[in-house]
């Protein structure tokens, strides 16, 4: 049905009348927020039958995080791994960008069961954030109860220095405020909630134990606690921008996490994230300009670093806060 005209407040104004919202119906199984609960759980039976791992908790392998160099990273350090690329599995779509494998990895991290995403999805390769937020959601029905998600970012913060690993602390959703989020749409409450509360995002309990475990293995020295923020991308950003986000409290800037931390939280999940600082911010017109390969090489630079503190936090959060 077409829209109306309607006077509002004196005004003629656009009103769409209910039935011209077909866009928000479920079609083939899919609804504007996302393939539907029995269609994830396809997804998610397939790939129980592709190994015998039940994962408790799921990691998400940031750039060069894991991801890139097939010795010696995160990813590549699972024990009795059982892999499957990303084509392999329904419903899932693939990785395009370098340094982003595109396989799960499911397996052992100091015994604990895992999955690991050896790749993940951004919004800047074209997908909706609902789909680039898919595999949370299907890490929840496999049975994960804490995800961890890691990524690169500049470092907005002039006290950072490049290396640095920067506990997230709460993000500021800049996407969202422009009305783009992953739960947009209908919602189904076998995810959860309408109106999800976003407070306690990082949960308090794993940001005191990753402290511990930088003083453990006397790294403290190079981690620090923020605020991330993901923008859209491709582009990084403009020195304007980037001003302006230091002004509202960010310390360092990314292109991801964010939406999936809310998907996460939706569902109930336990949530601990990091960002490796890979680049300074550039905020002056003379600076060197951000590059990718600068993002992945300290990725490679900080591997094994990454690799003993993500799986001594798989370690501690399964030990201290998941249930048996
Ligand atoms: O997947 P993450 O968030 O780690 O990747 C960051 C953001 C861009 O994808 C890329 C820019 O170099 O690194
Ligand atoms: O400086 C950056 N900006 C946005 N995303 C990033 N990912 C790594 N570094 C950056």
């Amino acid at each position: 049905m077409a829209p109306i005209n309607a006077d509002v407040n004196g005004r003629q104004a656009y009103v769409p009348v209910k039935e011209s919202l077909p866009e928000v119906e479920t079609e083939n199984g899919k609804s504007a927020n996302g393939y539907s609960y029995e269609t994830l759980l396809e997804t998610a039976n397939f790939l129980l039958s592709r190994t015998s791992i039940r994962p408790r908790i799921g990691v998400i392998c940031g750039s060069g995080m894991g991801s890139y160099w097939k010795e010696g990273s995160l990813a590549e350090s699972i024990e009795d791994a059982d892999c499957v690329p990303y084509e392999d599995i329904p419903n899932f779509p693939v990785s395009t960008v370098e340094g982003h494998h595109g396989k799960l990895v499911f397996g052992k991290l100091e015994g604990v069961p895992v999955v690991a995403m050896q790749g993940r999805f951004h919004y800047y390769e074209g997908y909706p954030l609902w789909k680039c937020c898919l595999p949370v959601r299907v890490m929840k029905l496999l049975g994960v109860e804490t995800l961890i998600a890691t990524n690169a970012a500049g470092g907005l913060n002039p006290s950072y220095k490049i290396g640095d690993i920067m506990i997230v602390r709460d993000h500021i959703n800049m996407m969202g405020f422009a009305g783009n989020n992953p739960l947009h749409g209908p919602n189904d409450e076998r995810f959860g909630p309408r109106f999800p509360p976003m407070n306690k995002a990082y949960k308090l309990e794993y940001r005191k134990i990753a402290k511990d475990v930088a003083k453990e293995l006397n790294i403290e020295n190079i981690v620090r606690e923020g605020v991330y923020t993901c923008l859209g991308g491709p582009n990084f950003e403009t020195v304007a921008e980037l001003n302006m986000l230091k002004m509202v409290g960010v310390d360092a800037v990314g292109m991801s996490t964010v939406h999936e931390v809310i998907t996460a939280r939706h569902c109930d999940m336990n949530v601990f994230a990091l960002s490796l600082i890979t680049n300074e911010c550039v905020t002056s017109y003379d600076d060197a300009e951000a590059n990718h390969e600068e993002v992945l090489d300290v990725g490679r630079m900080r591997q094994d670093i990454l690799k003993k503190f993500v799986s001594r936090l798989v370690h501690r959060f399964a030990k201290e806060t998941i249930s048996p």
